[in-house]
């Protein structure tokens, strides 16, 4: 982080600046004096009225203006206005009085309910990450009940995950049933921080966590696609905030979920290009490694409560080696792919089996025997992509006879990777299930030893357990 050139609290909101340019969400602000706010510091622009607005800055210009990006919008804002140094950065609600609240990137409230009090602690949403030695490791297993990513790209208590696909390849659906099946039952507290994605995707949520009774223990932060850039770009630190509150004062564990962090990189971009700086490779900013990386590195567990990240992310024209994504991606512990072409054959949950990958899939972790099995199906389902070609052209009666039942194991695990959602009952009609790690062990197991080669493929598709795909077959055990 930089530092400011004059200490800031050499300014005082005794000591107005007022605006002298407006450029979109950019304002130049002239202080008297030329006693600068540092770099990251909050203003607050006196917007007319009873409105103010909150401005973060990024630059100074010479040693009587700064540029600062404004986080609501700028429209009608005129020359001259007067500008209040904060003598610090964004200060945000934090605690237990923010549970149940849906706030925006700014700390207000953007519920329509009560305004927080006075007594409400805040933070400043710049921080350091904690110190490495004082950071633990991720190694133990969070149990989803999603049998494709418990099996092949398990999830870790305290580490970061993160949904990588390109357009409506089913992100948000994802991150919709792990937020169903795991706030729920999880002990520690949940905030989610909505970026630049619909809003109305967000309300909806709002509303079905009302239905539910898990808003009870969550945290919304929203900064979405028809805000400024200032304020998707900053929506994740607001939240990051909240939950590092949680876990350094109140030792709660905490699960921090982010849809979509391709937009706080986009957002960054648009920042970046405001305030004149240079693209970089495939036009995002030059910082956009240390952009990412300010913010993941902050995603860390220490002793006694860790944060649990669940990350969504866009990847560009279906682009895995877009330099946004692989920036992401360098920072997780699992990293699960989204393959349009799964989604297009209503493969759901569409997770390319071979692409996803977890730090916690070794067998000192998760054992021998599911490591084993993992890396069985990865092989079927990987030697049946290679027959694809010959299948295609020639038909798989061509095939010798152990390719062929390697291929029928391979379709019947694919279909027995997909699951029926519980946020998708609504327009699929078909009720949600969770399957436990055992269960999905115990199917995989069965399917690789060839118990279940006489059964139709269509047995498998869209169901829980290896005992409903029995009843489906119409077999008796
Ligand atoms: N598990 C699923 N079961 C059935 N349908 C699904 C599932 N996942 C996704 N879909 C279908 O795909 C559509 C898009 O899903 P979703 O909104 O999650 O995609 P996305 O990747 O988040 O898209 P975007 O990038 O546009 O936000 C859904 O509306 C639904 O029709």
């Amino acid at each position: 982080m930089q530092r400011p050139l004059i200490p800031t609290k050499a300014v005082g909101s005794k000591r107005p600046g007022h605006v002298v340019a407006v450029r979109g969400p950019v304002l130049d602000v002239h202080f008297e004096g030329g006693k600068l706010p540092a770099v990251n510091d909050a203003l607050h622009v006196d917007a007319g009225g009873a409105a103010t607005l909150v401005a973060e800055v990024q630059s100074h210009i010479d040693e009587r203006t700064v540029r600062a990006v404004a986080l609501q919008t700028t429209s009608g804002l005129a020359r001259g206005a007067e500008v209040a140094a904060t003598g610090a950065a964004i200060m945000v609600p934090v605690g237990d009085a923010v549970l149940g609240r849906l706030l925006t990137t700014t700390g207000g409230v953007g519920d329509g309910g009560e305004a927080l009090g006075k007594d409400v602690p805040r933070r400043p949403i710049h921080r350091a990450p904690p110190p490495l030695d004082q950071q633990s490791a991720a190694t133990a297993m969070f149990e989803t009940g999603i049998k494709v990513l418990d099996l092949l790209s398990p999830l870790a208590q305290g580490g970061k995950a993160a949904m990588f696909g390109g357009a409506g390849v089913g992100k948000t659906v994802l991150v919709m049933e792990l937020i169903n099946a795991m706030v729920a039952r999880y002990e520690g507290v949940a905030v989610f921080a909505g970026i630049g994605e619909r809003s109305r995707e967000g309300h909806e949520l709002l509303t079905d966590m009302r239905q539910s009774g898990v808003i009870a223990k969550t945290a919304l932060v929203f900064g979405q696609m028809n805000e400024p850039p200032g304020a998707r770009w900053r929506v994740g630190l607001t939240a990051l905030t909240i939950a590092e509150y949680f876990r350094d004062e109140q030792k709660r564990n905490v699960l921090l979920l982010m849809d979509n962090v391709f937009r706080f990189v986009q957002a960054g971009s648009e920042v970046s290009g405001l305030l004149g700086r240079m693209p970089s490779r495939v036009g995002y900013q030059p910082t956009l490694a240390s952009e990412v990386a300010a913010l993941q590195e902050r995603i860390a567990s220490v002793e006694g409560a860790s944060v649990t990240a669940i990350e969504a992310v866009y990847v560009p024209a279906d682009d895995f080696t877009d330099p946004a994504v692989t920036a992401i991606s360098a920072h997780l512990d699992s990293n699960v792919l989204l393959s349009r072409a799964m989604a297009a054959e209503g493969m759901y949950p569409a997770v390319d089996p071979l692409g996803s990958s977890s730090i916690l899939l070794d067998p000192l972790v998760v054992g021998d025997d599911h490591y084993a099995l993992a890396q069985a199906t990865r092989e079927t389902i990987a030697h049946y992509r290679e027959l694809q070609d010959i299948i295609s052209l020639l038909g798989i009666e061509e095939l010798g006879q152990e390719d062929r039942l390697a291929v029928g194991r391979a379709r019947r695990l694919q279909r027995f990777l997909t699951q029926p959602f519980v946020v998708t009952e609504a327009f699929t009609g078909q009720p949600g299930r969770s399957v436990p790690l055992a269960l999905t062990l115990d199917g995989v197991r069965a399917i690789l030893a060839g118990e279940t080669d006489d059964w139709p493929e269509s047995a498998f598709y869209m169901v829980g357990d290896l005992d409903e795909a029995r009843t489906k077959a119409g077999k008796t055990s």
